[in-house]
């Protein structure tokens, strides 16, 4: 597909239209694959996020909630599935702009694209599901109450994504908060916000009611800081690193604000000796190549029974050779380049400091020699690790695997939990059973069998330990959006009999 000459220029989407920042100040938007400087996006800063959250508060309260907060889920669907309608009528331009953006390859970012539409549909229906739910009746031990619980938006949410899925990483918390009905203000990553700000025009485009949901684009410094920091945002939803997530953490606990935080892994993929190594090999492939291994649940250690370590990584290696780098948006691609420069550098200096503590670089590390230009790396597989070193314990996010042997099923369990992370895990074997224990035995809040990273909107989504809490998708995602307020009733004509009535003499 061709590249278009020139990106769209966008000001902030607040209160339902575009605005020019505050201090007048843009961010350059480069093409990491070619490092060509392609457009610019708005730098909001403090004055700007306090325009937007003012305008998703009066968004939030207009005419007493009854066209968005308090209005049926019904409604609030209606704008969601025809927001849905239109991400897919403009999915080649929007994965177009994805990889312009991010470097990812173009069949990814369609991918990606048909994700989010189904995101919106999937939030649109559980709209619908919500009023139903509503005074759903709570069995008392006492006839004289009654009891039931209404579910309620939160208010004002303040949302903060990375760059390595960024409309979908956006979606995953936007479609969920609109159905739950709060208003929300998205802060996507400085390093790709190009399809978020599309994301506002196609608000206006289907008319979805001014201030519901405001986006700024800016350094996270300037804009997220003010964002997680505001006393009218009633909750911060976070993905993103996690010394990140910790910064959000202690902000938002001086006003008891809650938070939700998705951060990162390094996740463990075990594979038995039993297995169809072929296979085993094309997911421990996906698992931790697909988008250049940016996957917050990459699974970047690869546990190998003894029995199958030797000719498992002569089919990695000759797996990884196949795989075609090249610019994302020509056919076929299946590895793009990195997000940026600053990425690039520091998966390198990974690499680096892993040879310098004694690893062997099996394969790649370096930049691919056909590609002269762009943030392009190698699939890169490491061996001889111990578990002392950088590369096991730190989370890479990018194409750059580390690889162990193990003896036993205790030992593999071991060493998948040897991680101060727990997003996920995998485990590759034919024996169902011992599936199923290991799946047991790894603190993660996602473990896959026979698979690594298939994700679905109705699953729940996130981590344990230092990768954070709370769950995104499914019913879960819309819960991390609801207050449950409990109202009890009195229904007895009787006094209640606690005191004494007072004499009437
Ligand atoms: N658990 C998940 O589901 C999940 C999904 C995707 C990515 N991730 C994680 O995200 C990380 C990569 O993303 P990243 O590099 O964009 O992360 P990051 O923490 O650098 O930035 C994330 C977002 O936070 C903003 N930000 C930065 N400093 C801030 C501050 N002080 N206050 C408020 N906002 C601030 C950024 O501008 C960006 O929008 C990886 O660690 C990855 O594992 C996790
Ligand atoms: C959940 N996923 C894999 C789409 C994005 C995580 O980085």
């Amino acid at each position: 597909m061709a590249a278009p000459s020139a990106i769209p220029r966008r000001g902030l989407f607040i209160g339902g239209g575009w605005q020019e920042p505050s201090l007048g100040r843009r961010l350059p938007v480069v093409n990491p694959a070619t490092e060509a400087t392609i457009g610019d996006i708005p730098a909001a800063t403090a004055e700007d996020v306090e325009l937007a959250v003012s305008a998703a508060r009066d968004a939030f309260g207009r005419d007493g909630g009854r066209h968005w907060s308090r209005a049926p889920g019904a409604v609030r669907a209606k704008y969601l599935k025809a927001i849905a309608a239109k991400i897919k009528d403009k999915k080649s331009y929007l994965a177009l702009l994805e990889t312009l953006d991010s470097g990812k390859p173009l069949d990814e970012a369609a991918g990606d694209m048909e994700d989010v539409a189904a995101c919106f549909e999937y939030y649109a229906d559980l709209a619908e599901a919500l009023d139903g739910k509503q005074r759903a009746p709570i069995s008392l031990p006492m006839e004289k109450f009654e009891s039931y619980v209404l579910k309620e938006p939160i208010g004002v949410v303040g949302l903060i994504t990375p760059w390595n899925y960024p409309l979908l990483m956006a979606t995953w918390k936007v479609a969920p908060a609109l159905a739950a009905g709060c208003t929300a203000v998205l802060k996507p990553s400085e390093l790709a916000s190009l399809t978020c700000l599309e994301l506002g025009g196609i608000c206006a485009e289907i008319g979805l009611p001014p201030g519901v949901l405001n986006i700024i684009t800016g350094l996270g410094t300037e804009a997220g800081a003010p964002l997680a920091s505001h006393p009218h945002v009633d909750k911060i939803a976070f993905t993103g690193s996690t010394e990140t997530g910790k910064r959000i953490m202690i902000t938002a606990s001086q006003m008891v604000k809650p938070v939700s935080l998705e951060l990162g892994g390094k996740s463990p993929l075990i594979v038995f000796d039993d297995v169809d190594i072929d296979k085993a090999v094309e997911w421990a492939m996906f698992g931790c190549f697909a988008n250049a291994g940016q996957v917050c649940s990459a699974t970047s250690r690869l546990l190998l029974h003894e029995k199958i370590a030797k000719r498992f990584l002569d089919r990695l290696v000759a797996w990884a050779k196949s795989i075609k780098i090249s610019d994302p948006l020509e056919e076929g691609c299946r590895l793009g380049s990195v997000v940026s420069e600053g990425q690039y550098k520091k998966i390198m200096k990974f690499i680096s400091t892993a040879r310098c503590e004694g690893a062997t670089i099996l394969y790649g590390g370096a930049r691919p020699q056909h590609l002269k230009r762009g943030f392009f790396i190698e699939p890169t597989i490491i061996t001889n690790v111990s578990t002392s070193m950088q590369i096991w314990r730190e989370e890479v996010f990018g194409p750059v695997i580390c690889v162990k042997e193990f003896r036993t099923e205790r030992e593999a369990v071991e060493l998948a939990n040897d991680t101060h992370y727990g997003l996920a895990g995998a485990v590759i074997s034919n024996d169902l059973e011992r599936c199923e224990r290991i799946s047991k035995a790894i603190q993660s809040g996602i473990v896959w069998i026979n698979c690594s990273q298939p994700c679905f909107v109705q699953a729940p989504w996130g981590g344990n330990k230092r990768s954070g809490f709370g769950r995104e998708l499914g019913q879960w995602g819309l819960d991390n959006y609801l207050i449950v307020k409990q109202v009890t009733k009195y229904c007895s004509d009787e006094p209640y009999g606690w005191y004494r009535p007072p004499s009437k003499l």
